[in-house]
């Protein structure tokens, strides 16, 4: 029997960002926003800032896999992210126990290349996921330049071909894909304030493609938008809510964050979305502490 106020788990298979903006941290601090208790197996180090990745760790695959069993039999996630995996034996090994079924509720952000455009994956990686893994997901969210390169083809310069995306990859088993980060002029007449570039993610399930579309929110702290949206969707799933509200949420949750941090100034690069809620905007010291970033945002 479960004790009352016993919060939901999910696991999170990811690196470690030294900067705390991306991967297992940003994970964690979406979990704990959601109210999830959040488990980790660490797959490598990364030397990273808000500038770059500076030095990548490959945690060896044994030490990954003993991570997990360990998680799995002890706190029995409800969901599974994955995020960077590094090592294409590391894929493999998560493809092998996801194609048993012990990957409960299975998110996968194919992450290959970082913002500041530094290699996340070694050779063979692409291969594997498309074999291994990604067949076994619930739900795969790929960047559009990760489904280009999952794809063998030109990141897209249009919504129809971000859909395109989004329905080829439904083609290589798993049960959902989100297309995410199209950025595309919006028509004229369309409404949702003054900015003129729409950030579109496409959903392809068996049941058709869905656009979900905003207006393009007006900052430079985007570092760990795609682990956050990732690790929003699963904990929302294990949380039990569907997979479509699931999607939707982590939308909403990832607006909301880079609402809040538009103005904050962390570090000399790209700065973290804020996980942290109402709290981590603090009035008293905007105007004085942040005078480079002031922009004012529009509504959501
Ligand atoms: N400036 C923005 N305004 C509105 N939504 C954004 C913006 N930047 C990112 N998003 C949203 O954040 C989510 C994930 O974004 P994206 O695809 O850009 O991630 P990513 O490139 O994988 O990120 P990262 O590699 O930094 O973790 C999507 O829902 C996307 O639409
Ligand atoms: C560790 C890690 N995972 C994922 C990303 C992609 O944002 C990153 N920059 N760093």
């Amino acid at each position: 029997m479960t004790r009352s106020g016993t919060p939901p788990v999910a696991l999170t298979i990811a690196g470690s960002d030294s900067g705390g903006g991306a991967g297992i941290q940003a994970d964690l601090a979406t979990f704990a926003a959601l109210g999830v208790h959040g488990a980790t197996a660490i797959t490598a180090v990364t030397v990273q800032d808000t500038t770059g990745v500076h030095q990548v760790h490959h945690v060896p695959v044994e030490v990954v896999l003993a991570q997990v069993h360990a998680v799995l039999t002890d706190l029995r996630p409800t969901a599974v992210k994955t995020g960077m995996l590094g090592e294409s034996g590391i894929v493999r090994s998560l493809g092998a126990l996801a194609a048993d079924g012990l990957l409960p509720q299975l998110v996968v952000d194919p992450v290959l290349v970082s913002t500041s455009g530094h290699r996340l994956a070694g050779r063979g990686v692409v291969a594997s996921l498309r074999e291994h893994l990604l067949p076994h997901a619930d739900v795969i969210t790929p960047n559009t330049n990760e489904a280009a390169v999952l794809l063998g083809c030109h990141p897209p310069a249009s919504l129809e071909e971000q859909s395109a995306q989004a329905r080829a990859l439904l083609e290589l088993g798993c049960t959902a894909v989100v297309v995410t980060g199209g950025a595309f002029a919006r028509s004229p007449g369309s409404h949702g304030g003054s900015n003129h570039v729409q950030r579109t993610d496409v959903v392809a399930t068996a049941r058709g493609v869905r656009v979900l579309a905003g207006h393009e929110i007006d900052t430079s702290n985007d570092h760990g938008t795609g682990c956050t949206f990732a690790s929003a969707i699963a904990g929302s799933l294990a949380t039990g809510r569907p997979l479509d509200a699931a999607v939707q949420a982590a939308r909403s949750f990832v607006r909301q964050s880079l609402q809040r941090s538009a103005s904050w100034q962390l570090g000399r690069g790209r700065g973290p979305v804020s996980h942290l809620g109402p709290r981590g905007r603090c009035e008293r010291d905007e105007p004085d502490l942040h005078p480079r970033n002031t922009r004012t945002q529009q509504p959501t």
